[in-house]
């Protein structure tokens, strides 16, 4: 019997689904038994073709239409999306393993606000008057025109809602890749889009892999590229964009610093340290892997830490009553063992955790270690899972020198109850999003993005706007032009 998840066809493109089964087939794996739950077919040139021509023809009139009309449509879609969240949020679970607990309230309700909020800005982009003597110059907020989004795997709703949203909002058409993980929900946001009278042609969606991706990127019509992945998939992305000269937003990789004073609320600290690193079983950019915990506080964070890491409920992630899931794939979870053992090597101190859990699918323990050193391959490199790091400091000026010894800068996090020292070091974290006596929201009314190698431009807020449209400029002359000859 066919599976609930499998989606109708492979492709969404013109405001219907398409199939092509002569593109290879990507198998949907369920991470919590390791079945084989659905079949999508990567895009043939053929389909590549068909998004890029249909998204290029629909952009125009799009465009033309008020923002007003625009945002009453994405308006529309956050409405039905929050009608039918169970059931996204269901989908949600089968395409990324994450638990049902998280999924009700994280994905399909990010990409609502996601619609709403930007259906509610596209009404108000504006350019400005600037007066110049008698005459004066006017701007405009233009579309871009084509854009192509690119998806990873954690949050395949929220990140096709993140780009989708905004990009319509200032009037452009879309060309949404998933990551070949996670191909179904993006399909469900095309679907809701048009339900809710998005023009056809205008949120398209092809599956496929890096290549698909790629032949995306390249196409001279298209005019930006926005990226969720990892660093190294950044670089090569942000280099063809570049030939092409096309616009960019790249969401990458951390390795992000939590830094704990001593004179910390312990059970919130500790809540911040569980939220950034075990929240979605670890696969979250932003999160806080490098806990810096000052040495006053050490022994009694790592025991209600290790406490409240044992109360994680590993289990059916379809139960709501389950808290922790499995690794979306069974290659993640063999990188992410590989570290466990890379720092029980190098010698850090096992609190917790530290192996594959004993039931089926791709469970990895939730993962503590202590008496970590700046230099070991745990706390230098992005792990994407459930192992969270944990290094002594004294003072405030060491430990932001060791914050900021990272090629990495999406987030930071500070836990103090002296508020002058919290916005002293925030001040100066190297990181685009940040957070004090918190972690990990991403709410979209806030900027959302990193500095140096996690990134370039941001999404969310008003600042996503500014990486959707364009300025045109008009200067306008009310008397008689003088010219040298
Ligand atoms: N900053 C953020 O907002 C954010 C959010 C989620 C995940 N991430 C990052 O994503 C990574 C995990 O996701 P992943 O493993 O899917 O990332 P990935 O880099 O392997 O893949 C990301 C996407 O890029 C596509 N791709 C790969 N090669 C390409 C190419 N040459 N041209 C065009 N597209 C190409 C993939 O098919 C996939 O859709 C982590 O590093 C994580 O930190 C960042
Ligand atoms: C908390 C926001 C998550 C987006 C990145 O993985």
């Amino acid at each position: 019997m066919t599976h609930p998840a499998q989606p109708k066809a492979s492709h969404f493109i013109n405001g219907a689904y398409v199939e092509d089964t002569a593109g290879t087939p990507i198998p949907v794996i369920y991470a919590a038994t390791g079945e084989q739950i659905a079949t999508v077919y990567a895009a043939t040139p053929a389909i590549v073709e068909q998004a890029l021509s249909t998204a290029k023809a629909a952009q125009k009139a799009w465009a033309k239409m008020t923002g007003t009309e625009r945002g009453r449509i994405l308006r529309r879609a956050a409405d039905i999306m929050r009608e039918r969240n169970h059931e996204l949020s269901v989908l949600e679970t089968y395409d990324t393993g994450k638990p049902l607990q998280e999924t009700l309230v994280a994905d399909a309700t990010s990409g609502a606000d996601a619609l709403e909020y930007f259906g509610g800005l596209a009404g108000s982009l504006t350019g400005e008057h600037i007066p110049m003597g008698e005459d004066w110059v006017y701007t405009v907020r233009e579309a871009l025109g084509l854009c192509v989004g690119i998806g990873a795997w954690n949050y395949p709703t929220q990140i096709a809602c993140w780009k989708g949203a905004p990009a319509l909002a200032c009037g452009n058409s879309m060309v949404f890749k998933p990551s070949e993980t996670t191909p179904l929900c993006a399909l469900k946001v095309a679907e809701i889009l048009h339900e809710a009278g998005l023009p056809a042609g205008l949120y398209n969606v092809i599956q496929g892999m890096g290549e698909v991706g790629a032949a995306l990127v390249t196409d001279p019509r298209v005019d930006k590229v926005s990226l969720t992945g990892s660093v190294p998939t950044g670089k090569k992305v942000y280099a063809a964009a570049a030939a092409g000269m096309k616009h960019v937003t790249m969401e990458l990789g951390g390795k992000s610093p939590l830094i704990i004073f001593d004179d910390a609320d312990v059970e919130n600290a500790v809540g911040g340290a569980i939220n950034g690193n075990f929240y979605s079983s670890g696969q979250v950019c932003s999160n806080g892997t490098r806990v810096f915990v000052q040495k006053g506080i050490k022994e009694k964070f790592l025991a209600r830490l290790a406490e409240r890491t044992g109360a994680a409920v590993l289990g059916d992630p379809q139960d709501e009553a389950t808290s922790f899931g499995p690794m979306v794939t069974e290659n993640q979870m063999n990188i992410v063992l590989g570290y466990i053992e890379k720092g029980k090597e190098e010698g850090a101190r096992l609190i917790c955790g530290g192996k594959r859990a004993d039931m089926p699918g791709f469970f990895v323990e939730p993962t503590v270690f202590a008496d970590v050193t700046d230099d070991m391959t745990i706390a230098r490199e992005e792990i994407f899972g459930p192992v969270m790091s944990v290094l002594d400091f004294d003072t405030e000026e060491e430990v932001i020198a060791r914050a900021n010894d990272t090629e990495f800068g999406l987030s930071a996090g500070v836990f103090t109850n002296d508020f002058s020292r919290a916005h002293r070091v925030i001040g100066q974290l190297e990181a685009g999003s940040c957070f004090i006596n918190s972690y990990n929201d991403a709410p979209v009314e806030a900027p959302f993005g990193g500095v140096k190698a996690s990134g370039v431009g941001r999404e969310n807020s008003k600042e996503a706007i500014k990486h959707f449209s364009q300025v045109k400029s008009v200067y306008v002359r009310m008397g008689d032009v003088e010219a040298a000859f």
